[in-house]
């Protein structure tokens, strides 16, 4: 069995967290061997009224935690502190992504550890406490808020909707009719006198002061650039049914009431961001303070009860996704911003799933939460095999969106080609699994997660000592020494059969064991073929039903265009036909009832033109009487015509 310690190559650290057992009656089914410096191995056995499966399963983990274990010593023996130093990024340059996740069976602990309860923390607040203590001196202020805001608006890869966590608060929780509306709130933001202490009936607000302030963090400090000036980015989502949901979008009062409405998100490759994948288009906060981060935490978590369970407020159904970016730049020079990211996932129980089926949920969500599950498992256990074997199988990451966001950034980018240099070089993601398990509880759904989960894995079947060796060891302890009897011989052969039927029947345990496993796992392919065909069937009829909407939404508005163009165009020949209308009428009334004033008008004109050409006439004369040879002419022609006047009778 390969040692824990081997976890280097591994795309996951798992730890396993015990939770103190509620169940004073139940049988503890789990043992913790005791080693060096702390436990990695446990041991396993069926209950005692299990009689099929004997087999002993012993499970390597890179640590285990046992049932005394606090908060925060989860915090530190995880290596959050490490975690986050990476995010942060050393000097100059790009974080490393981390992500934590939890895995469990319903009621095991994954929430309690990940995000505390009533009176604790959990990693995630204690992350974000230290992380807030670290970049207190450096991060973007208030007043230099809006140009950066604005840059990081900009810098941002995913197709995000950035806000300030004032603004997005208020939207939420803020009174409207207040004088210290959003607006003048988001800009000149005053943490002290934040909307806070302006509570209104409308909504509840998350009060930091009234969330749980142990384990007191004061102290845990990551190293930072002095020189940088950070900021802090953050997202949630959940995963349900096997589509992204944004879970900082939909929280508006009349949303709430209408969940199913809400817009699933694609995980895909963005124009900015072209080599690697990213959940597009959703809402990012951009908080200055660690209250403002509890309460969009907070604010997150409320929606994803809401949205994700309806009535039942404790149940797990998606899988919750928290996501921490902090942005880095030079302080003088303000440079493009450097980012890294933490994710924090909050899976959902795999018991859940089962149980589902009889709290009213429909099969599609049980048989989708444990598909996803499956598919988890798959990968996790090709990760285990690719360490036993020293081997590098593909992890098949792609098969549902569960898989795709856990792991997809676990594998070197391949930016070395891409135009986007700030993600250039981008180093595999740190990912740290904690599984939650009760050693109290149901043995088959935690033996299964535990199964799927453990680094590596030894099946084991006790020595039941035989008959034979008993008789040899004698009544007490004390070994006797028997002489060369003649019946040695047969006494050997027996003990050689007993060895061989031992053996065998291990070997028929471990075989009935996978035969059982092999059974589960087919019963649970089966019920995610039905919960995929049923799905099938209702997505199809949701989308004939949107389909008919949208084609009767279309002719609708199609009917209502021709019909205002077919009005337009009736009225432009009504205007038409009226212009022409009136113009006949016009020239009717001139035929029939000539104008009086007109006509004088024209005698007037026609006998001055008669005056004008009687006038050009007599000047025409005057002007051929002027001249001599016209004249010499003119006279010659008059005593012509005089003497021929003469001569005629
Ligand atoms: N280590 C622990 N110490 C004390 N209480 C715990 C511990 N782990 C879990 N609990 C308590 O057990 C209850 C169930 O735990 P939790 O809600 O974390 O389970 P879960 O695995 O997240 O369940 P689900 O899958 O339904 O979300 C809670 O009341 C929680 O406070």
């Amino acid at each position: 069995m390969d040692s824990p310690s081997k976890t280097s190559t591994s795309l996951f650290e798992v730890y396993l967290r015990l939770r103190p057992s509620v169940s004073s009656v139940a049988d503890r089914f789990l043992d913790v061997e005791a080693e060096e410096d702390f436990p990695r191995h446990i041991t396993i056995k069926p209950p005692l009224t299990d009689h099929r499966k004997r087999a002993v399963e012993r499970f390597a983990f890179t640590r285990v935690f046992e049932e005394d274990a606090a908060q925060l010593d989860l915090f530190e023996g995880v290596g959050a502190l490490p975690l986050i130093q990476g995010v942060v990024g050393a000097d100059g340059r790009e974080g490393r992504d981390g992500l934590l996740a939890t895995l469990g069976v319903t009621g095991s602990g994954k929430s309690h550890t990940i995000l505390g309860s009533k009176s604790q923390r959990g990693l995630t607040q204690m992350m974000l406490d230290v992380l807030f203590q670290s970049i207190a001196d450096n991060i973007v202020s208030y007043s230099s808020a809006a140009f950066a805001y604005d840059s990081l608006a900009r810098s941002d890869v995913s197709e995000a909707h950035m806000l300030p966590a004032s603004t997005f608060l208020d939207q939420l929780y803020g009174d409207s009719h207040s004088m210290r509306g959003s607006c003048s709130r988001a800009q000149t933001p005053m943490p002290e006198t934040s909307f806070m202490s302006v509570a209104t009936s409308k909504q509840k607000i998350p009060r930091p002061s009234c969330l749980p302030q142990a384990p007191d963090m004061t102290g845990f400090e990551v190293p930072i650039d002095s020189r940088s000036e950070y900021a802090v980015v953050i997202s949630m989502y959940e995963v349900y049914n096997d589509r992204i949901y944004d879970l900082l979008a939909g929280t508006t009062p009349s949303m709430k009431h209408n969940a199913q409405r809400r817009r699933p998100l694609l995980f895909k490759s963005t124009e900015l961001s072209p080599d690697r994948k990213v959940v597009a288009g959703l809402k990012k906060i951009v908080c200055f303070s660690l209250e403002e981060a509890v309460m969009v935490l907070e604010t997150g978590l409320t929606e994803r009860r809401v949205a994700g369970t309806g009535s039942n407020a404790v149940s797990s159904r998606s899988h919750g996704f928290f996501c921490l970016e902090i942005k880095k730049r030079d302080r003088v020079t303000k440079d493009s911003w450097k980012s890294g990211a933490l994710t924090v996932v909050d899976l959902a129980g795999s018991e859940r799933a089962r149980q589902a089926k009889t709290a009213g949920a429909t099969l599609a969500e049980a048989g989708k939460i444990n598909e996803s599950l499956m598919y988890l498992g798959q990968c996790m256990q090709m990760q285990s095999d690719n360490q036993d074997s020293n081997k590098s199988n593909i992890v098949p990451f792609r098969q549902c969106k569960l898989t795709e966001l856990l792991f997809s950034n676990s594998y070197p980018s391949s930016s070395a080609a891409s135009f986007n240099h700030h993600h250039a070089h981008r180093q595999p993601q740190k990912a740290i699994m904690i599984v939650t398990a009760d050693p109290l509880g149901d043995f088959n759904a935690t033996s299964q997660i535990l199964r799927y989960s453990a680094l590596a894995r030894e099946v084991t079947v006790p020595r039941i000592p035989s008959t034979t060796s008993t008789i040899l060891a004698g009544p007490t302890s004390t070994r006797v020494e028997y002489p060369d009897l003649t019946g040695s011989a047969n006494a050997a052969e027996l003990e050689a059969a007993q060895r061989e039927i031992q053996r065998l029947t291990e070997e028929v345990d471990v075989l009935t064991l996978m035969l059982a496993e092999e059974k589960t796992r087919r019963e649970e392919v089966e019920d995610s073929w039905r919960a995929s065909e049923e799905r099938l069937v209702s997505m199809e009829q949701d989308i004939r039903d949107e389909c008919f909407e949208e084609m009767d939404a279309r002719l609708e508005a199609e009917r209502r265009r021709w019909k205002s163009a077919w009005d337009e165009e009736a009225d432009k020949n009504d205007e038409r036909m009226d212009r022409k209308l009136e113009i006949l009428a016009k020239g009717i009334r001139i035929y029939e009832d000539p104008d009086p004033g007109l006509e004088g008008r024209v005698c007037e004109l026609e006998s001055e033109n008669e005056a004008l050409r009687r006038k050009i006439d007599m000047l025409e004369r005057e002007a051929q009487l002027k001249s001599p040879s016209k004249k010499q002419r003119i006279l010659k022609a008059k005593k012509w015509e005089a003497e021929a006047g003469l001569k005629s009778p």
